[in-house]
């Protein structure tokens, strides 16, 4: 027998799910506090688990697994703590696991004595390798553990008259159970229970270990949903796990195929690979116009609270949570971004269709900013570094100036050999455009008048020339015109001005102009300057100086 051999495909020709669409949220589960801290080198103590569940809360979870309160004295003191202290709201129900165990099971139903609402989840596994590995039982030893399991759980609700108790079962590795046994197990744990449409069970067929592709998941989901006495006294839920790295799909499928429940953790935290990626599959649907029932509208803050609890980390890659996820480094994407965005800010309608290439949803939805959508390295181009100077420093800077100085950053990051921050991004501008005194140095403007009154302007300006102070005065039909004249006549000529524009850089008491100059001088080579200050006219003479000594300079 070959080692890995291929998962067997669900014999189903007329299966339904591939035509239907996920068009509502199901009922959701957090199973954070007992499968995702059970997988934890360091289990969460009361006071954390206390914060966790809190953090559930205002997240919108209405059912909550709280822990195996058999297990250890933590768990046990942690529902106990819930219940005492009134933490938990009207509207949620904790849920408790146990296994199938006399007294396991009691030892649990004493820990929520005094809760209001509490889901009772019992397991046993029912795998064709667990029975013959773990347990070493046949079939129908198997179902008499959960059987008598159903039976102990039942006779237990006497004990707790004030807590309204629901029964949930999971037949545990259900996805490599034989599904005519899966089924066998749960019909007979229901004919224990005895559900109804009013009170019904919940079955939950967990992906204990993923081991095959989501379709397979789907068809078991489907096969079950169509095949379990009762029906409609079933509330079927799911519990995927991550092992080949699609249990956010096959829980999609799964809704697709009938499941009405999902269970699963933030970012996915769990055993192995993890649980299902609760964050992903709601903002998923949160993508395609569903509302999920569950707030993410602060997610940096969710992620926050999460890796400090857990001592887990989001990958950077992480859907909607991660660092990267909302940025681009390669030249065409930022390109991309920066025109829808530019377009976006121009509707100014927030509720507008979201038209903006390369992001899924607006980060703004989830808490993110735009600041972090592009980010600069040596695969970036003109378009980002552009935005970067836009979004972050309130440089517009002309498009055609645009490669000039995407060129400059590229050199600088390929130098680098890493991300360029933008504060450094801004340095390399202020060195290359506004820092430039050689060999021209615009010192003070002196006049700037119409002596005529015939709209031509005289400008006198002290400047200092390879480091030699000495005044000039032009005449032209503007100031800049008239500058130019000035360096003219000492000379200091050879370029002509083909481009200008300018532009107010910051709001309130602070702000200054921006001139962008562009001059072409005669052997054709084209330059752009940059001049900044309060009045509007230096700003223009400093953006020709800038011109004229990135023109020696080249
Ligand atoms: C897929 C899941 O995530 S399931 C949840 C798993 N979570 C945990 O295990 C975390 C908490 N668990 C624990 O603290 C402990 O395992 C306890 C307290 C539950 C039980 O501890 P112990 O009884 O000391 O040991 P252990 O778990 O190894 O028990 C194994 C025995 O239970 C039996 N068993 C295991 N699961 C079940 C079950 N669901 N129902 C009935 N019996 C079971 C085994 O067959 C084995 O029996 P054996 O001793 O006759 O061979
Ligand atoms: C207890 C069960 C539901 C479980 O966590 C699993 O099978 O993964
Ligand atoms: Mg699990």
């Amino acid at each position: 027998m070959p080692k890995y051999t291929r998962f067997p495909k669900v014999d189903l020709p007329d299966r339904r799910w591939p035509d239907n669409e996920i068009i509502a949220p199901p009922i959701w589960c957090s199973v954070d506090l007992r499968d995702g801290n059970q997988a934890l080198a360091n289990p969460m103590g009361v006071a954390q688990k206390l914060r966790y569940f809190q953090l559930l809360v205002d997240l919108g979870f209405k059912e909550i697994e709280v822990g195996f309160p058999a297990a250890s004295e933590i768990e046990f003191e942690f529902v106990r703590t819930l219940i005492d202290r009134q933490l938990i709201p009207d509207d949620v129900s904790i849920q408790v696991l146990t296994q199938a165990r006399e007294h396991l099971i009691k030892r649990t139903f004493e820990s929520f004595r005094g809760a209001r609402n509490v889901i009772l989840h019992l397991y046993n596994s029912t795998s064709t390798l667990q029975r013959k590995i773990t347990f070493d039982m046949s079939r129908e030893e198997i179902k008499g553990i959960a059987v008598r399991g159903a039976q102990i759980v039942r006779d237990q609700i006497a004990t707790v008259p004030e807590t309204t108790v629901r029964l949930q079962y999971s037949p545990e590795s259900f996805s490599d159970t034989e599904l005519d046994f899966a089924k066998e197990v749960c019909d007979a744990v229901a004919e224990v229970w005895q559900p109804t449409v009013q009170n019904p069970v919940i079955f939950n067929l967990p992906a204990t270990v993923e081991w095959a592709t989501p379709n397979v998941h789907a068809d078991q989901i489907e096969w079950m949903s169509r095949n379990l006495n009762n029906r409609e006294a079933i509330i079927l839920s799911v519990h995927t796990h991550n092992d080949r790295g699609t249990g956010v799909a096959a829980t999609e499928l799964a809704l697709m195929a009938g499941a009405q429940r999902v269970e699963g953790t933030l970012f996915g935290n769990g055993e192995r690979t993890g649980n299902l990626d609760i964050v992903t599959v709601a903002l998923n649907m949160f993508s395609q116009g569903i509302d999920p029932g569950l707030d993410f509208s602060d997610i940096p803050s969710v992620r926050a609270q999460y890796e400090d609890l857990t001592g887990m980390e989001v990958h950077p890659r992480h859907p909607y949570g991660g660092d990267l996820v909302f940025t681009a480094f390669s030249g065409s994407h930022q390109d991309a971004i920066k025109k829808g965005m530019d377009r976006r800010a121009d509707i100014q309608d927030p509720t507008a269709a979201w038209e903006v290439p390369y992001l899924l949803i607006d980060p703004r939805d989830i808490g993110r900013t735009y600041e972090a959508i592009i980010r600069i390295n040596s695969q970036s181009g003109k378009g980002g570094v552009a935005y970067v100077m836009s979004r972050e420093f309130g440089f517009d800077l002309p498009k055609t100036m645009h490669p000039e100085f995407g060129r400059m950053v590229n050199q600088a990051t390929d130098r680098l050999g890493r991300e360029a921050t933008k504060q450094e991004i801004f340095d390399i501008f202020k060195q290359s455009y506004l820092e430039l005194t050689v060999p021209l140095e615009l010192i003070r403007l002196r006049s700037l008048t119409d002596e005529m009154g015939d709209h031509t302007i005289t400008c006198t300006v002290k400047v200092a020339y390879d480091g030699q102070i000495i005044e000039i005065t032009g005449r032209g039909n503007g100031p800049i015109d008239a500058f130019v004249h000035a360096m003219s006549e000492r000379g200091w000529n050879g370029f002509s001005i083909i481009d200008f524009k300018e532009q107010a850089v910051g709001s309130g008491a602070g702000t200054e102009a921006a001139a962008y100059v562009q001059i072409q001088a005669r052997d054709g080579g084209r330059f752009w300057g940059v001049g900044v200050d309060t009045d509007i006219s230096i700003a223009g003479l400093k953006g020709v100086v800038s011109a004229y000594n990135r023109s020696r300079l080249a």
